[in-house]
């Protein structure tokens, strides 16, 4: 089951859900776009590794747009900062931007419930588009849940994206014990 429109409204009303910044207009018939932050990011070496943290050069979106190639990888983040606490919300793309050959997940679609933050978004491109703070990017959609949560995402210890900027965050896996 998805939330439709009227239910995610209910839940903002309660504030299981926050969206802010927040527009009626915003809100689909099962979901919320959401839009591109003004901050994009990459990774300062080419070549990554999974056991240390990999740094990344932080830059803003120009007021004319930014062109992004398919050969780079981009983190991105949303301009609204979200909070979920009864339910799980997913990231998903939008038509019109897997239409352009946008990619803005790159495996992750799933939140958990209990993040609050900004979503970092992991962006690829099929050929060079130029993209522009603020455009529609993605949206959420809300999915119940089956049962007790234990612990909330903002109530565990070692939570890595608990709490995120409006700026993007690099993969924090380095504090992965493997
Ligand atoms: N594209 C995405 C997907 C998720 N998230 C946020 C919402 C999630 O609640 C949080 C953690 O996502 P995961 O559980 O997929 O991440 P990890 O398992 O890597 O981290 P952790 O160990 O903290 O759970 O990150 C995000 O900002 N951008």
């Amino acid at each position: 089951m998805i939330l439709s429109d009227s239910r995610i409204l209910e839940e903002i009303e309660k504030g299981t859900i926050k969206i802010e910044p927040y527009d009626r207009q915003c809100l689909g018939s099962n979901s919320y776009d959401v839009h591109l932050g003004k901050h994009l990011a990459t990774y300062r070496e080419h070549i990554l590794d999974a056991k240390k943290h990999n740094e990344i050069e932080v830059f803003e979106i120009p007021d004319d747009g930014f062109v992004l190639y398919p050969h780079i990888f981009y983190l991105g983040v949303t301009e609204e900062y979200t909070e979920t606490h009864a339910h799980v919300p997913f990231l998903e793309g939008k038509s019109s931007t897997g239409r352009l050959g946008i990619d803005i997940h790159a495996t992750a679609g799933k939140g958990d419930v209990g993040f609050c933050g900004h979503w970092t978004l992991e962006i690829s491109v099929k050929q060079p588009v130029k993209v522009y703070k603020g455009m529609p990017v993605g949206q959420l959609i809300y999915f119940p849940v089956e049962g007790e949560i234990e612990i909330k995402y903002n109530q565990k210890k070692n939570a890595k994206y608990s709490g995120q900027p409006d700026r993007p965050v690099e993969s924090m896996m380095w504090k992965n014990k493997f």
